[in-house]
């Protein structure tokens, strides 16, 4: 563990000093582009307008032989456009593969004044996020970049959710923290085969006799993890993140497990075809009606303090402050999104 004043020094003489506040940014969904497939590279100018993160991708579902075309379609796509207010991001090649050094050697120079956040999958502990930070110190150092490349940590394997806590506090580089349910399912050793949701057969049962017909009720899998990780993240000041649904035909399913770890604390969760863009979009940003509501406990209670009664309700310092995380959001949403701000009546 580092001591108070070194942990904002940068790690190599002449790279930027790490952040002391993450930017804010809007990043209700980071949409997964595969760089290989030409067709979807020309997706991209439209993509960015309609999405808050782009994220080229270089790891899982990228075949081996295509590794090295979609570093370099991600490369390309990163010179060729302006990104404005859209997060650009890249998920590598995971520490132990044969591409990552290549991932960082070449695209940290080619377009890292351009790139804003690095995913790293399959993190088991900190030192994963050392590796990686000293690294890129190095690299911005020779490349003379002038902001530095965040880190954000996928939580799939079952060393990195015991590790959770360590991994968020490693660097003051870490943005956040996304699910990734499928992998982290092989790791535990789970008997399902899906890209998270629910399974019909993880499932509370109701009691015999008290009812004509048992009932079941279905659990959600994820809840421990989304929970011990919206912890990890927020109490290291960083943002935590639903990753992908595999099952693309079930748009209910979708915005059910988004709709949970919006609830929980997530402030985004991936997209991986562009149906799901506008399911993301719908529910993380807050509902119309709750900043209504949110928009009066802070009317009735100016200062934060005290106790009221709105719509029968009692509201405190603690309401107030929930109040504020939604109209914050808000507000963050409005300013992207006209549709948006319409609704909230900003
Ligand atoms: C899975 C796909 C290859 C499917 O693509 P396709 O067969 O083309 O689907 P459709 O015909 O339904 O597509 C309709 C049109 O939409 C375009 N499209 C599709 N996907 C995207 C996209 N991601 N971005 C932009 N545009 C997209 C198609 O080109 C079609 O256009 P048109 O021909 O003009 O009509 C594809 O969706 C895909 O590759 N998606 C990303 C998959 C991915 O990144 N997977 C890895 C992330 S999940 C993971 O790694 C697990 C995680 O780590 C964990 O452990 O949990
Ligand atoms: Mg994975």
């Amino acid at each position: 563990m580092k001591t108070p004043r070194a942990y904002y020094q940068p790690l190599a003489i002449g790279a930027p000093a790490p952040y002391r506040e993450l930017p804010t940014r809007l990043e209700r969904m980071i949409h997964f582009v595969p760089p290989h497939i030409e067709k979807m590279l020309a997706k991209v100018p439209d993509l960015i307008e309609s999405v808050d993160v782009i994220l080229g991708n270089l790891e899982d579902a990228i075949p081996a032989d295509q590794k090295v075309a979609a570093r370099q379609g991600f490369i390309q796509m990163a010179q060729e456009n302006e990104f404005g207010s859209t997060g650009l991001w890249t998920r590598i090649n995971c520490l132990n593969s044969p591409w990552v050094l290549d991932d960082l050697l070449e695209i940290v120079p080619a377009i890292g004044n351009k790139l804003d956040v690095i995913m790293l999958p399959k993190v088991e502990g900190p030192w994963d996020i050392h590796y990686l930070d000293q690294l890129l110190a190095q690299l911005e150092a020779r490349g003379g970049i002038e902001r530095p490349i965040l880190i954000h940590a996928i939580l799939e394997t079952a060393e990195g959710v015991k590790n959770v806590d360590t991994i968020a506090s490693a660097s003051p580089r870490m943005h956040g923290m996304s699910l990734g349910p499928a992998d982290l399912a092989a790791s535990r050793g789970m008997k399902t085969t899906r890209v998270g949701g629910g399974h019909p057969d993880y499932s509370v049962l109701s009691d015999a006799g008290h009812e004509a017909a048992r009932t079941t009720v279905q659990q959600d899998l994820w809840h421990y993890t989304v929970a011990k990780m919206v912890d990890a993240c927020m109490s290291a000041g960083i943002r935590a993140f639903y990753g992908p649904f595999g099952d693309f035909a079930d748009d209910e399913a979708c915005e059910s497990q988004f709709r949970n770890a919006f609830l929980m604390g997530c402030v985004g969760a991936w997209s991986l075809h562009p149906r799901q863009i506008g399911i993301a979009k719908r529910v993380f940003s807050p509902d119309p009606n709750e900043v209504s509501f949110a928009r009066k406990i802070v009317n009735a209670m100016p200062d934060g303090t005290g106790a009221v009664m709105i719509d029968g309700k009692m509201q405190d310092d603690a309401t107030w402050k929930q109040a504020k995380v939604i109209l914050d959001l808000a507000e963050r949403v409005a300013s992207k999104d006209p549709e948006f701000a319409e609704k909230y009546s900003v």
